[in-house]
This record gives structure tokens, C-alpha cells and sequence, in this order.
């Protein structure tokens, strides 16, 4: 009998994350860091920083310039997709470049020792405090909240991050080399704009060098043409940036991505405590995807049941059907989860009577059935969550009409 892909990715995950956590166990007990050597280069893994579906990240430290990164080490076993998958996500890392979004330093792909399959590791920005899930927790242990203007504050730099996916234009050189489809939509209200968005539009965010470590990996091939698809720096010994990124060329029009997993676990907070930054790209791709038929409603389904997480799913993830066309409102949603979850520590789609009575998550969505629980925040809060949190995607506001009742908000409060 042949072993659904979806059974077969998942039990493979399983068999991966057990070697990894031994791994980690084992030189945990035996006192030694463990060293992890990329082409010359030797990294002492320091801790375990998180776990994901199909990823471990790890405290990692240069040897040789004590720099310290978060490294995530995805394992693709052989005759999966993986690669290609994993190979999609750092695509998406590099793709987008605003002060909000996480930027990648590096990425390599190796043959795994202990097996036939490929260890795709990306190096990543340390963030030592955690992501807003660790701040919900810690806040839910501490028994303190946010004050309503901090959450909006997040919330709006999130809301930033999201507006650079969502009118992603992509540059003349860069899709010229890529063969980019040109998606073509109007931008809405393009000249929408403030001082400190840096949108993707004009993508030179402060210090962006991509700085970081040049390797080459047994699989230099497969990097090497994605640096040359991203004229990608080159790097001294330093691990300094000795090149300017070529000009990309002018913009073109705007090719609209979904993040499609947004929630707070997903949005690190920056050094100063007070900038969000989105990160987890595994599950973004072109927003706008047609449905013609039952075939490709189920397909839209089950990519959605197993890279959008449910208690922040949008309600036509969950039931996709025919003769629609999904698109970037399916963030709006989780934007509106994330809010909620902000102000009240979970998704408003957990511990809801109806889940609590047993019900599930996914008929509490599809009925967009929650409620505000009795809290000091103002109307004004309320009524931005509720305005994302509206069943059919037509009626919730888009990404700059968010950020517009943001500020309002935020005027009310100061
Ligand atoms: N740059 C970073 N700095 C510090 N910690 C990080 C960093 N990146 C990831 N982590 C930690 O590792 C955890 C897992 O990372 P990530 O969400 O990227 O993995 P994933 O496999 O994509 O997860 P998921 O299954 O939720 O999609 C995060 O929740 C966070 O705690």
C-alpha cells in the first residue's frame, strides 16, 4: 500500500526531529557544544533556541569571530520535495527587504551524515528576546498585559512588514534574471505612504548589506545559482560585506504575497523591545491563486491544513471553494487573531465556549464565533479587531485600510 505524501513527510519529520533532540540530549549530558563544520568553518551550537513542525533552531556561534546567529537546520529527506521547498522559503526571506521583515544571512545545503536525504541550514539574525507568543506567556505568567499602545505599536510595524508582502514589487533586473510571472494588480492606494514604512517599494532598509558568511557547501551548485539569482554580495574573510548589491532596476507592478502564516509566534521583537519583526516564511507564496475547480479547492485545503496554523486561519481556508479567488485578505484575518491575541493572550479561536464544549476550532471560525472578554482596552481596539475578523474576506479592510484604523487608534490614546 502506498504511504500518503503527507504521512510519509510527516513520519520522516517525526524519525528527524528524534535524532535532533538526541543530538541536542547528548552533548547536553556528555557537557561538550556541540561543533557543527560547513566548509571550513566551525560553529559551536550553544542551545536550542525552538523547535517547529520540520525545523530545529539553534544557538549557533562563529568560532572564528565569536559572531553569534540563530541557525534553523531543516532536514529534507531524500525523495521529498523538500529541498525545492525549503530552497522556496529562503527565496521568500531574500525576496522581501523592509526594517520589519527578517533578513537571511545565509543559507547552505548539505548531505545529512546520518542519512540519504539533505540538512538545508539558514543562518538568521539573533533575536534574543523571544517572539510576541514568549511575550504572551511571559505577560500571562507575570499576570501583566500590554498597555493598549504598545500592542498597536506591534501591531503597526507587524501591519508594515505585511504591506511590503502585500504590494511586493518586484525590480526589472531581478525578474528579468528570475522569469518572474508578472502577477498584475492594481496597487490599492498606492500613494498610501508614510515616512517610516521603507516599504518593499523602495527596499533599502538601514545597514542592509545581507551581511553575513559566504560558504560553500557540497551543494554549491543549488547556492550558487541562488546567490547568482539574487546578485547576491560577496563576503571577506571577515564575514563583512566587500560589495555593493547590484541595482536592481526600476520597479514593476505589483505582485501581491501572502505571508499565510501570521500569529504571534511568527513576529520576533527586535533588541529595543519595541520593533516587531516577521519572520517564518515557509508558508508564503503569490497571494492571489484562482479556484476552477474541486480538484484545486481540496489541493488550496490541504496546503493550507498543513502550513497555516488553525487557530489563525482565515474561515475560506478552511472550506475553499470553487470559483473563488483566494487571496491576500487570508492575512487580514490572522492580523486580526494576532490583535486579539495580543489583548487577551490566545487566538480568539481558543478556549471559546463552543471549543471548550468540545466544538472545534474550525466551526468556531467558520461562524466567526468569539467574543471580547471584559477588559480596560478602548472600543476603538475593538472595533479594529472586529473589522479583520469578518467571515467573507470582501469585507475585511486591506492591509493600508489596517493601518489607516491603527492609527486612529493610536491618535485616540495620545
Ligand atoms: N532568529 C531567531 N532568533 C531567535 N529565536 C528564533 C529565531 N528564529 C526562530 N527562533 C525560535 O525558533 C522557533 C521555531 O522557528 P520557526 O518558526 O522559524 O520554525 P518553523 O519550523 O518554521 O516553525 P513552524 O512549525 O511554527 O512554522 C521560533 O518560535 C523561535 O522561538
Amino acid at each position: 500500500m502506498a504511504i500518503p505524501p503527507q504521512l510519509f513527510r510527516a513520519l520522516e519529520s517525526l524519525k528527524d526531529q528524534a535524532k535532533d533532540a538526541l543530538w541536542a540530549v547528548s552533548s547536553c549530558l556528555c557537557h561538550q557544544q556541540p561543533k557543527l563544520k560547513i566548509n571550513g568553518r566551525t560553529f559551536q551550537i550553544l542551545k536550542v533556541l525552538g523547535e517547529g513542525g520540520f525545523s530545529f533552531v539553534y544557538l549557533a556561534q562563529d568560532e572564528h569571530s565569536g559572531r553569534q546567529f540563530a541557525l534553523k537546520k531543516i532536514r529534507c529527506p531524500t525523495g521529498s520535495e523538500g529541498v525545492k521547498e525549503v530552497m522556496r522559503e529562503v527565496e521568500a526571506y531574500r525576496r522581501f527587504k523592509h526594517p520589519n521583515i527578517i533578513r537571511i544571512l545565509d543559507s547552505a545545503v548539505v548531505q545529512d551524515p546520518e542519512g540519504e536525504g539533505k540538512i538545508v541550514y539558514l543562518f538568521l539574525p539573533l533575536y534574543k528576546r523571544g517572539n510576541l507568543q514568549d511575550a504572551i506567556n511571559a505577560n500571562l505568567v507575570n499576570n501583566r498585559h500590554f498597555s493598549e499602545q504598545e500592542m498597536l505599536r506591534l501591531f503597526r510595524g507587524t501591519c508594515l512588514a505585511v504591506r511590503a508582502m502585500h504590494e511586493y514589487r518586484p525590480t526589472s533586473a531581478r525578474s528579468a534574471i528570475r522569469g518572474a510571472p508578472q502577477q498584475r494588480s492594481k496597487p490599492s492606494n498606492s500613494n498610501a505612504d508614510d515616512d517610516d514604512d521603507n516599504d518593499a517599494r523602495f527596499p533599502q532598509p538601514e545597514g542592509d548589506s545581507e551581511g553575513g558568511y559566504s560558504y560553500d557547501t557540497p551543494a554549491a551548485p543549488l547556492m550558487g545559482k541562488h546567490r547568482a539569482l539574487d546578485n547576491e554580495v560577496l563576503f571577506d574573510d571577515q564575514g563583512e560585506s566587500s560589495q555593493q548589491p547590484a541595482n536592481d532596476g526600476p520597479p514593476l507592478d505589483i505582485v501581491p504575497y501572502a505571508h499565510r502564516d501570521l500569529k504571534p509566534g511568527n513576529i520576533m521583537l527586535a533588541d529595543d523591545g519595541s520593533t516587531p519583526i516577521l519572520m517564518d516564511f515557509g508558508s508564503t507564496m503569490n497571494a492571489r491563486i484562482p479556484v476552477q475547480n474541486r480538484q484545486q479547492a481540496l489541493l488550496q485545503q490541504d496546503i493550507a491544513a498543513e502550513q497555516s496554523t488553525m487557530a489563525y486561519r482565515a474561515p475560506e481556508l478552511f472550506d475553499v471553494k470553487t470559483g473563488i479567488t483566494l487571496d491576500e485578505k487570508v492575512d487580514i484575518w490572522s492580523l486580526g487573531c494576532t490583535l486579539y491575541a495580543l489583548a487577551y493572550s490566545h487566538s480568539p479561536f481558543e478556549n471559546t465556549q463552543t471549543t471548550e464544549q468540545g466544538g472545534s476550532i474550525a466551526m468556531a471560525v467558520l461562524n466567526a464565533q468569539y467574543k471580547h472578554p471584559q477588559s480596560a482596552y478602548s472600543q476603538g481596539l475593538r472595533t479594529l479587531i472586529d473589522s479583520m475578523l469578518k467571515p467573507n474576506p470582501k469585507e475585511r479592510p486591506d492591509i493600508n485600510q489596517v493601518i489607516e484604523l491603527t492609527d486612529r487608534a493610536l491618535q485616540t490614546l495620545a
